[in-house]
Formats: structure tokens, C-alpha cells, sequence
């Protein structure tokens, strides 16, 4: 059964390198019985396996980027540009991933990237995310736009991390309340994006009339919540197509200012992450606003098409503000050999976006589970084999330009 396959030895007692790495053992020791994993060990063939098994639309909307796609094909080309120089007996064999973020160690420096509308790949939505990702103590951050409440998912994650992800309503109440709710369900850290003040112009999802926010996948935090349902004139129940519609237009607008972000700084006593910086000066005005880290990224390619691949930002935002923040990066990953280049050029960690969600769709909770496991397992074995026993001993001279 692949569930009892793919959840084997999460909760044994090992340490923590050895458990990622092992989940190769384990592969072998189930190919010794004539068992192959439940789903691709390829990282990058993940969307072709989600592909058989989503509908169109959603595997047009996951996989999909803004306008041609040249964005998101320079964040995988920017990795590629870049290779590693292993080095020899180094005494690599006994690893340890584990990496201080504010305060806390996390058992790898890998999180799972905001991605809302979860219910159109599984009905078990973030849910299912939740709980893959608390039972390797990775965290999750919960988007704005999910279709699970911020308390069920809190509830869901048990004693994970939590993080939650704001898309930053206009209006101060509601911005008070999703807030309010956040600290009070636990999460820890939150993370704001500032790159999708609109939607962007997504050929896929405009061809097919496709826009799961409006079909009510990405609702359920709003229709929850009371300072929202207090500003709308009938109840989400009576006339859902004006909910969606005051919903949607709570986060369109460019009358945000850097000036604002002293509010959120107000409502919020945790760390701060701005999300969608790829200009050194924007990461320079994060810090001076008081926040605690950027999240380097261009949103998957989603939001600017032709903007600059997100790795070819990284290593000027970490050079120009690592010392003073937090610098997480996204867009692109997808192997463990890609998470140790970010690494190496000065990301504190970084946030996988849509391999897991293909492994969501693939197979639920499992399914997370598998992809997760496998990126901790491939990073581990690469770092070991590249010459380095943790994260802390890795910089730009491990890398080599193509
Ligand atoms: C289907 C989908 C939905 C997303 N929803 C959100 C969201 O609600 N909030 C957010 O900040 N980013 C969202 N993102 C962007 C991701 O957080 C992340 O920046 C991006 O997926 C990273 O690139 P990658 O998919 O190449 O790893 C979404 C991405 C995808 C693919
Ligand atoms: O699709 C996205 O990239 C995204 O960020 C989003 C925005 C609104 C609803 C769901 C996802």
C-alpha cells in the first residue's frame, strides 16, 4: 500500500541526517522486496506524473507562468548556470541540515511555499500539506488563499511549525482580523507578498476562463472571517458571487506604500518576511522598514514574464542584506543539488513551490510526504558527496559558473 510505504520510519527515533538520507534505504530495502516507490524518486519529472492524474485546468494553473513562460524558464536556466565543485575527504559522513530561523531550528533549511486553492489538485487541500509537512517539522506556510481556515490547518499541523502567508487586504479590519487569527492559531512567522497585487496575465488560465478564486477554492479564510462578512451588505450565503467579487477586490489595488508597512509591524510582534523582492534596493527598504527577512522570488514566474530568473537576485540581496535579515529565496527549485546552490549563494533558506503540490495531487498526505522526503534525502546525499557536513560551510567559491 503506498501509504504505509511512504510514511515508514517518519517517527522513529534517528537522527536527523540519517533519516534523510535514508529514505534511499528504504527505497532499496523495498526494491529488495519487489516493491518500487509509489511515486517518481525525479523531482523534475513530478508534473508530467501530476499531469495524468489533475484536470487540465488545475494542472494548467499549477504548472502554468505569466505570458510566454520566459520567466519561469529562467529560473530554472539560472540554476543550471551554476554548478557545484565537490570536494574530497572531507569528512562528510556525519551531516546535520539543521538551521536557526529566528530563534528556532528547523531540521532543514527547506519550507513549503505559500500556495493557495489546494482543493483543486486533493480534496484533502492544505490539510494534507499540513501534515506531511509538521511530521518532518518543516514549516508550512499557509496562503491568504487557501481553501482550509487558518484554525483547521493549524489544527491539522499539531506540533509543526506554522507560518502563515499574507496577501495584504485593504481594509484595516479585515487586515487586523486575518492577522489576529494567525497569532492566535500559533503561527509564528508571516510572510507578506507584495508581487501579486493583481493577477497576471496567464494565457492558460485566461484560454480556459479558469480562475479558482472565483470559484470559491480560495475562500474559505475569507468566508470565515467575521470582520470581512461584517463589511458585506448580504451574507456570503445569501449572494456568494458579491463575496468572491468585495473578496478579490480587498487585494487588488497599488495603494500600499513602504510607509504601510509600519502597520503590520504594529499588528504583529513575530517576524516579518517581505515576499517577491528581486531588487537589491527593495531589500535594502525591507530592512529599514524594520523587517526580518525577504523572501528573494518572482513568484514562480507567475506574476512578471520576462522578469530576471529569481537566482540570478539572490546573491546581490545576500551580499547587500544578509547581515541584517533573513534572506529565504523561491522560484525554481526542484532538486536537492538546486536547494544547496541557493544555499551556496546566500539564501538562509529556501521555499518549494509546486513539486509538492504535484505530489499533493499524486497522492495526498503521502504524496507531500514522498516529495519532501526525497528533496531532504537528495540535498543530504549532494552535500555530503560535494565535500560539506551542514549548510554553514557553503558560499559562493562552492559553486562554478557554467
Ligand atoms: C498554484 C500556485 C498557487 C500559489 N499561491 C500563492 C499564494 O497564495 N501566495 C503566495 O505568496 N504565493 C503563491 N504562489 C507562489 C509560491 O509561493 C512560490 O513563490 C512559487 O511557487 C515558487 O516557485 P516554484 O513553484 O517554481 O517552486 C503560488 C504558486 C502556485 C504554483
Ligand atoms: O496563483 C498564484 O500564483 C497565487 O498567488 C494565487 C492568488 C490568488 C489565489 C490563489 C493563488
Amino acid at each position: 500500500m503506498p501509504g504505509t510505504y511512504a510514511s515508514r520510519s517518519v517517527d522513529e527515533e534517528v537522527p536527523v541526517a540519517e533519516r534523510f538520507g535514508g529514505y534511499q534505504n528504504e527505497i532499496y530495502l523495498q526494491g529488495l522486496a519487489g516493491n518500487k516507490p509509489p511515486f517518481t524518486t525525479d523531482l523534475t519529472a513530478l508534473e508530467d506524473a501530476a499531469a495524468a492524474v489533475l484536470t487540465p485546468e488545475a494542472l494548467g494553473y499549477v504548472a502554468g507562468g505569466a505570458g510566454s513562460g520566459a520567466t519561469m524558464r529562467a529560473n530554472r536556466e539560472a540554476f543550471d548556470r551554476w554548478r557545484i565543485v565537490p570536494r574530497m575527504l572531507t569528512d562528510a559522513t556525519d551531516r546535520d541540515l539543521t538551521t536557526t530561523l529566528f530563534g528556532n531550528d528547523l531540521p532543514a533549511p527547506v519550507l513549503l511555499a505559500p500556495v493557495g486553492v489546494q482543493s483543486i489538485v486533493h480534496p484533502d487541500a492544505e490539510l494534507a500539506t499540513a501534515r506531511a509537512a509538521a511530521g518532518l517539522g518543516l514549516p508550512m506556510i499557509l496562503s491568504t488563499a487557501a481553501s482550509r481556515t487558518i484554525e483547521d490547518v493549524a489544527e491539522a499541523s499539531g506540533a509543526g511549525p506554522r507560518w502563515f502567508q499574507l496577501y495584504w487586504p485593504n481594509h484595516p479590519d479585515v487586515c487586523a482580523s486575518i492577522v489576529g487569527r494567525a497569532r492566535k492559531a500559533g503561527y509564528t512567522a508571516l510572510v507578506v507578498t507584495l508581487d501579486t497585487w493583481t493577477l497576471a496575465w496567464r494565457p492558460q488560465d485566461l484560454d480556459r476562463a479558469y480562475l479558482p478564486f472565483i470559484r470559491n477554492e480560495g475562500t474559505a479564510i475569507a468566508m470565515s472571517d467575521p470582520a470581512f462578512r461584517a463589511l458585506l451588505a448580504k451574507s456570503p450565503e445569501e449572494d456568494e458571487q458579491m463575496a468572491l467579487l468585495q473578496w478579490v477586490g480587498m487585494f487588488t489595488g497599488t495603494d500600499k506604500s513602504w510607509q504601510q508597512l509600519a502597520v503590520l509591524r504594529d499588528l504583529w510582534d513575530g517576524p516579518i518576511l517581505l515576499k517577491g523582492i528581486q531588487h537589491v534596493d527593495d531589500a535594502r527598504r525591507a530592512a529599514d522598514a524594520g523587517m526580518d527577512g525577504v523572501v528573494v522570488s518572482n513568484h514562480g514566474g507567475r506574476q512578471v514574464d520576462g522578469a530576471l530568473g529569481a537566482l540570478e537576485a539572490l546573491p546581490g540581496i545576500a551580499q547587500a542584506v544578509g547581515d541584517r535579515l533573513a534572506v529565504l529565496f523561491d522560484s525554481g527549485v526542484r532538486t536537492g543539488a538546486d536547494v544547496l546552490k541557493a544555499l551556496a549563494l546566500g539564501a538562509k533558506a529556501v521555499l518549494l513551490g509546486r513539486p509538492y503540490v504535484y505530489g499533493l495531487g499524486l497522492g495526498g498526505e503521502d504524496g507531500v510526504r514522498h516529495v519532501l522526503r526525497s528533496l531532504l534525502a537528495e540535498l543530504d546525499l549532494t552535500l555530503g558527496l560535494a565535500g560539506h557536513r551542514s549548510p554553514a560551510t557553503l558560499s559562493p567559491e562552492v559553486l562554478v559558473r557554467a
